[in-house]
């Protein structure tokens, strides 16, 4: 039988800040396994809030999220540690995912943590790293790395375990043009799934199939990336904004 359960499942996601400020007002989303999608959507829609919930960093609201059909039980410590092997975020600030003395320590770490070790551990970092393209620099210093380097450590940091959804936050932003493109080329290379937050929406056309729109904290499109970005007025309506000149039926 094949397997339909997806690998992240959000349904009827509400939630408010402990000051009263409500965030997520009943979110549903489903995405398949192996699918990429773009989380757009202008500053302040949710976005951050709702990646949040996704590994149970945030929770307390109402509705429900399930990983790979587990559920995002925060209080259950057990759970909470398999949902967040399953749930990959790379934040937005590679410094926040990189602190120990070396890029293969680094990587090592968060499998080493959940009792992998030997044998296994070396062919996790030595493939996490191959997949970003940082291999030769294992035993370099984080710190000693250019920004868009540590970013790509940081992917394989979370790569290392082997995640069923790789959440990014931001992938492409302080990059130069080539470090975008070249990461670019590393995650459309990607064998998993992927739900990419970002304002860049040519990067969104590019590595994302499908993307969806959240604003005021209800998600108000969902749909090919490239209908999408060709409709002005659904655009306009949320702050999203095309760099001049550029063109999305070019690229469908
Ligand atoms: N810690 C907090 N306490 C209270 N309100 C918050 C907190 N964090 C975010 N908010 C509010 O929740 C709403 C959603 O914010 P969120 O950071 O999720 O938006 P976002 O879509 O990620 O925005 P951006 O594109 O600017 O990163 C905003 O109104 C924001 O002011």
């Amino acid at each position: 039988m094949i397997d339909v359960t997806p690998a992240l499942a959000i349904s009827g996601l509400t939630f408010a800040y402990p000051d009263g400020r409500q965030a997520l007002f009943g979110v549903d989303l489903s995405i398949a396994d192996g699918e990429r999608v773009a989380l757009l959507g202008p500053n302040g829609a949710g976005k951050t809030t709702l990646v949040l919930h996704l590994n149970g960093i945030l929770h307390g609201g109402g509705g429900r999220v399930e990983v790979a059909g587990l559920p995002v039980t925060p209080r259950d410590r057990q759970a909470i540690t398999e949902i967040r092997r399953r749930v990959g975020i790379v934040f937005q600030d590679p410094d926040d995912q990189l602190f120990m003395p070396t890029v293969a320590e680094d990587v090592a770490f968060g499998p080493s943590n959940l009792g992998v070790h030997g044998e296994e551990l070396a062919s996790r970092v030595t493939e996490a790293l191959t997949a970003v393209g940082m291999l030769e620099h294992r035993d370099q210093i984080p710190h000693h790395l250019s920004f868009g380097q540590r970013r790509r450590v940081a992917v394989a940091t979370v790569l290392a375990m082997r995640p069923s959804i790789l959440v990014l936050d931001e992938p492409s932003s302080n990059l130069d043009p080539a470090s975008r493109r070249e990461l670019a080329g590393i995650l459309a290379d990607l064998p998993v799934t992927v739900l990419m937050v970002t304002h860049d929406l040519p990067y969104a056309l590019e590595l994302c199939p499908r993307s969806v729109i959240l604003d005021g904290g209800r998600i108000v499109a969902d749909a090919a990336t490239g209908d999408l970005l060709a409709d002005r007025e659904l655009m306009a309506a949320h702050r999203l904004e095309l760099p001049f000149g550029f063109d999305p039926s070019f690229r469908r």
